[in-house]
């Protein structure tokens, strides 16, 4: 997966959702709301705790050593590492269009949670547990694996709350709950892609697990989206830019950019075809077998033009609200820190209005880790001007 464009267009104004709004993921890329400017921050694991460049004066150049212990750790191990420093958690506090609509959500549904126990899965700083207690839940348990449980725990005593959130350092398929069921269960688990990070299993499991026959789960329903865009310009930086690098092709290297979705802000300018929804998950019935699928779809230009890529996005809603509520993160709406995915494709389209693309999109985690993604795209096109028909692969990681 390759992170941020040179010239981040960010969209203000999410239509659908009226509140102010936002989101983030294990490489999250930061959004600061004040000035709307997107800074990547790696969270790679491949970046993380690996090595440290230790400055020794007295030799004059660094001292390049491995972290004792490390060389233990598993991709699940740097995956949680990566929740473990306050700026991840910052950044999504920031994105205001995921924070302020889980705050709406509670707050205004304050009927949902009073006297009612509440388990929040992956609960970071503790902040919607910290809102479910204060909208009246009788008592919120507040599950979280990475080191920040520490804070959360801090947090939740310093605001008062210690006597209704009680957190639980670990992980929810490892902890014991002190109660054997609970009403309701929320959760902030969504990736890039919406599926990248799968964490989706984990919540999947705690409903298993734990909650009532009719209890509530927020946000109830995932929607993933298709569309397709113009993008000549950024096409260009990143990947015909290996066709002649000072001189030299390096087309190896070309092969793998393309397969490598690009998460990234896209201006709504840039969409040519009608978007489509794919698939709908609902959170309260599914099994975790569904996050595997193959779907059709037919995106049909709405001008005109080219097209370089193909752009996946989702949206998220809590049905459950007395009146509808939930975030959209695509191109039309306001941005947040999970922006698009960009799929770019090996041909240049160059479609008529009235035309449709058309193909399947099959997604699955990948078998060797299943945090990371497979996405198969199949696409066709029988215009006047253009006629392809083409497979491609696709690893967000
Ligand atoms: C996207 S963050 C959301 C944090 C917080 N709920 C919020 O909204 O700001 C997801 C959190 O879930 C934690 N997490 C992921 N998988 C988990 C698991 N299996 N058990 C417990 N915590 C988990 C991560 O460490 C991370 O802090």
């Amino acid at each position: 997966m390759t992170m941020g464009r040179k010239n981040n267009k960010s969209n203000i104004n999410n239509n659908y959702n009226s509140q102010d709004s936002m989101a983030f993921a294990g490489t999250r890329t930061r959004f600061d709301d004040k000035d709307e400017e997107l800074i990547t921050q790696s969270s790679n694991p491949e970046d993380s705790g690996k090595a440290i460049a230790i400055q020794d004066e007295s030799m004059g150049e660094p001292d390049v050593s491995f972290v004792e212990g490390d060389d233990e750790k598993t991709s699940a191990d740097y995956y949680f590492d990566s929740y473990s420093h306050f700026g991840i958690h910052e950044e999504m506090l920031k994105d205001v269009v995921r924070t302020k609509t889980y705050q709406n959500v509670i707050y205004q549904n304050r009927f949902l949670f009073k006297d009612k126990i509440v388990l929040d899965v992956g609960a970071g700083t503790g902040i919607l547990s910290l809102f479910c207690a204060k909208a009246g839940a009788a008592h919120v348990y507040a599950v979280e694996c990475a080191h920040v449980a520490n804070m959360a725990k801090e947090i939740v005593e310093s605001n008062g709350y210690s006597n209704v959130i009680t957190v639980l350092k670990g992980k929810i398929e490892e902890i014991e709950l002190p109660v054997p069921k609970v009403d309701i269960i929320i959760s902030e688990w969504m990736g890039y892609f919406l599926l990248f990070e799968n964490m989706l299993k984990s919540v999947l499991y705690a409903r298993d697990k734990w909650l009532v026959r009719d209890g509530i789960i927020l946000p109830d329903k995932a929607s993933l989206h298709l569309t397709a865009i113009e993008d000549a310009e950024y096409r260009e930086d990143k990947i015909e830019f290996w066709n002649n690098v000072y001189g030299f092709k390096m087309d190896c290297i070309k092969k793998q950019a393309i397969m490598e979705p690009l998460v990234d802000t896209v201006d709504q300018n840039q969409i040519v075809t009608t978007c489509q929804l794919l698939k709908t998950m609902d959170i309260s019935k599914m099994v975790s077998g569904d996050v595997s699928f193959t779907v059709p779809f037919k995106l049909v230009a709405e001008r005109d033009d080219f097209i370089h890529a193909l752009v996946a996005y989702f949206d998220v809603s809590f049905t459950k609200c007395h009146k509808f509520m939930g975030f959209s993160t695509g191109p039309r709406s306001r941005a947040t820190h999970w922006k698009q995915t960009v799929l770019y494709l090996e041909d240049v389209l160059t479609i008529c209005e009235g035309e449709a693309v058309t193909g399947n999109l099959t997604v699955a985690p990948n078998k060797k880790n299943p945090r990371d993604v497979d996405i198969m795209l199949k696409y066709s096109l029988t215009g006047r001007r253009c006629v392809v028909s083409r497979t491609q692969h696709y690893k967000m990681r």
